[in-house]
Parts: structure tokens; sequence; C-alpha cells
């Protein structure tokens, strides 16, 4: 054939490809029910209206607009892509049920490029599982009663036995160092004294910012910047390992034998760059989500002077109790005896919403209650939508702890979603708890505080302080 000929044959034959491949989705569309929305502006779609900062607390306009208008599932378009938009508790248990068989991660491009794409986010199938494995293994139950209590215990009691009467400080600012301090101290026996850890935070801070960033490598931006502390990050991790496998296994002490690099590198065949995206995104999801849940509970309890008078109650309790017992340490077994604190862990949850929705791409067509959600679409399980439904939580916008309490203790549904569900749930939902309680029990016995100015929390989407919760310190009360 003559060249010519090619020239014309060959964008023909692309051209019939994508007409046809067009002619089918679109033939698919139209026989099945493709759920109801508005793509909004090409390219863009709604992403916008989406992304537009709004009261953690309240599903923010452009859901109460969308679900009013087209219901619990509609259509978008959101990033460039169509997306299904869940509001409905059932399909979001759909999405865990059949995660890794019909979805498969679908995370945007500067999260996948600064957290690393070998990080579990970004695994699937049998490689999912095996890294999963590992981070199970590594919090497990006796380690999170023994290593991870003793030292909440100790950094709490440091950290807010130095807050001094009167004084003026950032709750998310000391939530932040108290929950990092915790698991930089369990993935690298790095300690709070340690001269590197402000440097390593500062970085932290930075990378998780151009987590959620627009992917733009403009010196300076968000995202630049964020990709720049990932390069820190790993630099510094780089160092550490190969400086762990010359010293091989000889340490003795608790540090870096019984760390989670340690066990890693023990337990792994996995490349450097796999050890370093896995140590960073542990990092980013323990930390940075803990961090939210502790002001949030400061928060909330702010203007609650019946449910703080309940907790001291509590608290009182429990270190009356360890006094009797000449216990001198907070124990796993005082944790599990607040009752009424983990009320108020849910209630925070639940109307805190840490996370507020989870998406996933579409990987094989999916038939659900007469819709079609074609594959390739993304999906968004809407967490929030769910915690805040006024169907499934009565008076959904008020913080009411005791709507947790049964005669059995602590109720249970499966509305509430916060640690997600199914194949990718939360690892660490019971240290979160336990860091909670912790920082929570020290707050209530050792102070008695007020919100300093008025801050509340803003999902952008990850929640946000603009002024870092500022309270002031009332009165040393043990
Ligand atoms: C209040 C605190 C926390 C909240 C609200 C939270 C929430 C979540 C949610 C919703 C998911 C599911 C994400 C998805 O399906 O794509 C998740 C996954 C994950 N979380 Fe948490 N989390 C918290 C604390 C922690 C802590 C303390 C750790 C570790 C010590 C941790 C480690 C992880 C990991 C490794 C995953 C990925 C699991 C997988 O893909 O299999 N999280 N978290």
């Amino acid at each position: 054939m003559s060249s010519l000929g090619l020239v014309v044959l060959i964008p023909t034959t692309i051209l019939f490809l994508i007409l046809f491949h067009s002619f089918r989705r679109y033939a698919k569309k139209k026989d099945h029910n493709i759920p109801p929305g508005d793509m909004g502006w090409p390219l863009v779609g709604e992403t916008f209206s989406f992304m537009k900062p709004h009261l953690s607390t309240t599903v923010g306009g452009f859901m109460e607009q969308h679900t009013t208008r087209f219901g619990k599932i509609f259509l978008s378009n959101l990033f460039g892509a169509p997306t299904v938009i869940s509001a409905e508790p059932e399909l979001n248990r759909f999405l865990f049920k059949n995660d890794t068989r019909l979805f498969e991660p679908g995370w945007p491009r500067s999260f996948a490029d600064i957290v690393g794409r070998s990080s579990i986010s970004f695994l699937v199938g049998d490689a999912h599982k095996h890294m999963r494995s590992i981070i199970l293994d590594f919090l497990s139950a006796e380690r999170i009663r023994t290593f991870f209590l003793q030292d909440m215990d100790y950094l709490a009691s440091i950290l807010l036995g130095s807050w001094t009467e009167g004084s003026v400080i950032s709750s998310l600012d000391e939530a932040t160092k108290f929950s990092f301090y915790i698991m930089v101290k369990n993935i690298l026996s790095i300690g709070p004294e340690d001269p590197q850890i402000e440097w390593l935070r500062g970085e932290f801070n930075t990378f998780t910012k151009g987590l959620i960033s627009f992917p733009l490598k403009i010196p300076g931006m968000a995202y630049w910047r964020g990709l720049q502390s990932r390069r820190n990050l790993l630099e510094l991790l780089n160092q550490e390992i190969t400086k762990r496998t010359k010293e091989g296994d000889n340490t003795n002490e608790r540090t870096k034998k019984d760390d989670f690099l340690g066990w890693v590198i023990k337990n792994t065949d996995y490349s450097l760059e796999k050890i370093g995206d896995l140590m960073l995104h542990t990092l980013f999801a323990a930390h940075d989500t803990t961090s939210r849940a502790i002001s949030l509970m400061i928060y909330f309890l702010d203007s609650s002077p019946e449910i703080i008078a309940h907790l001291r109650e509590e608290h009182v309790g429990v270190l009356n109790s360890r006094r009797q017992n000449e216990e001198s340490n907070l124990t796993f077994e005082d944790y599990k005896s607040m009752e009424f604190t983990q009320c108020v862990i849910n209630e925070t949850l639940r109307l805190g919403n840490i996370v507020s929705h989870i998406q996933r791409k579409v990987s094989a067509d999916v038939h659900y209650k007469g819709y079609l959600i074609l594959k390739g679409y993304n999906i968004a399980a809407h967490l929030s939508a769910v915690h805040l439904d006024p169907s499934l939580f009565e008076d959904p916008h008020h913080f009411n702890p005791w709507r947790w309490l049964c005669s059995s203790g602590v109720k249970k549904t499966n509305d509430f979603m916060p640690f997600g569900g199914g194949a990718r749930h939360c690892p660490g939902s019971e240290i979160a708890r336990l860091e909670m309680a912790v920082f929570l029990h020290h707050l209530i016995l050792k102070h008695d505080w007020v919100v300093a100015e008025p801050d509340h929390p803003i999902c952008v989407p990850y929640v946000d302080f603009a002024k870092g919760l500022p309270i002031k310190v009332r009165a040393f009360i043990l």
C-alpha cells in the first residue's frame, strides 16, 4: 500500500473505532437507567462546587442541592470524569462489600504523585492483601495494649501537663504534635526529644498540603512543594534503611528493633521505594486524621457543660480505681471501661466527618437498584451524607453522645462508617479511638478550658480549623 493510502487509512480506522466505542456506550446508556444528574461545564464539570469549602458538620450546598433535585444517587462530572455520588447507606455498603471485585482505587493525581503509587491505597489484589497483612500484624492488639498505649499515656501527660493556667494554646497544633509524636516513635523510633522531630513535622505538613492540590509543577505551589517534601522525606528514610541494614539486627533496645520500619525490613522483601511509600502513607493516614478527630472533640465539648460533667465523673472513677489497684499508668482495661467516652468518640466521628467521602473507579459495569453504573466511571461513597441523614440519625446536627447509649452498652449501627468498610476498612480504627480516649482522659482530669475565639471545622475536603481552634486554659484541676 502506498504511503498516501496509509495516511488516509490509519486516521479513518482510529476515527471509526472511537465512533464505534462511543456508539456502544451511548446505546448502553439509552437502554439502561443511568443515574440522573448534571454534568456541569465542559472538562471541569461540577468539581468546583463539589469541592467548595463548607462546615464539616453539614453536607455542604452541593450535596444539599443535588440530593434534593436528583435523590440519594446521582451522576456528576468531577475532576474530568463522570462520577456517581452516593448518599445512600446501602450503595456505600455495596461498594465496601464488592470493593476489590467491582471497583479499583480512584484517587486524584496529586494524591498518587505525592503519597506514592506503591502505597496501599493504590495496590489491588494480592499485593494489597499482603501489604495490609503487614500493617495489621504491626497494629496487633498486643502492640496496642503495650507500646502504643504506653506512649500515648506518657505523651499526653507531658504535653497537657505543660499547659499553664490562663495560657491560650492552639488545640489543633497540640493534637497534631500528640498524634505525630506517637506515630513517628512507633514507625521510625524518633522520639519527641530528637532534634530532627520539628523539621520532620514541618516537612510532613507540606507533604500533606500537597496531597489534595492542583497537580501543577509551578515553584511555590502546594503540589510542587509537596513533591519536594516527599523527596526530602524519602531521602531520610533511605538513609535510615541503609544504616539499619548495615547495623544488622544488633540493637537490643525497644526502639528500632520493634518499630514499623524494622518490622517491614525484617518481614518483607519490599523495594526501597515500596517501603518509603508504605511509611509515608501510614504516617499520613494515622496522624492527620486522628489529630483532626481530637480537635473536633474539643470543639464539640466546648458548648456542653453537661457532657463534660459526665465525662469528668467517668474519668475520676477510672483514676480512683487505678489508685486502688496501685496502677500508676492507664491500662487497656481502663480504656475499655470508658463507656460514655466511647459515645463521645462515636458522636465526634459522626458529626465531625473527618473523611467526607471515599472515591473509587468502577472496573466492571454495575447494576444497582435498576441503575447502570458504567465501567470507567468514578463512584464517590459520601460518608457525611449518611452520618447527617435525619432519617438515620434523629436531629443529626445536634452533638448528642447519649444517642449511642443502649441497655447493652454502646450502640452499633452499620450506618456509621467513619472508618470506611470491607477490604479497605481502616486498620488503625482502634488506635485512633484509643488516642482520642487517652487525650481526653488527661484533658478532662487536668484542665478546664474554653474556646478562646470562634473557629469552626471546615471541610476543605479534609477537616481544618482556620485559626487552629485556640483554647484558653482556665484552671488546673488535678
Ligand atoms: C480518626 C482517625 C481515622 C479515620 C477517620 C480514618 C479513616 C479511614 C478511612 C475512611 C479509610 C478507608 C479509605 C478507603 O476506603 O479508601 C482508612 C484507611 C486506612 N487507614 Fe485510617 N483512619 C483513621 C486513623 C488511622 C490510623 C491511626 C491509622 C494507622 C495507625 C490508619 C491507617 C489506615 C490505612 C493504612 C488505611 C488503608 C487501608 C487499605 O487500603 O487497606 N488510619 N482510614
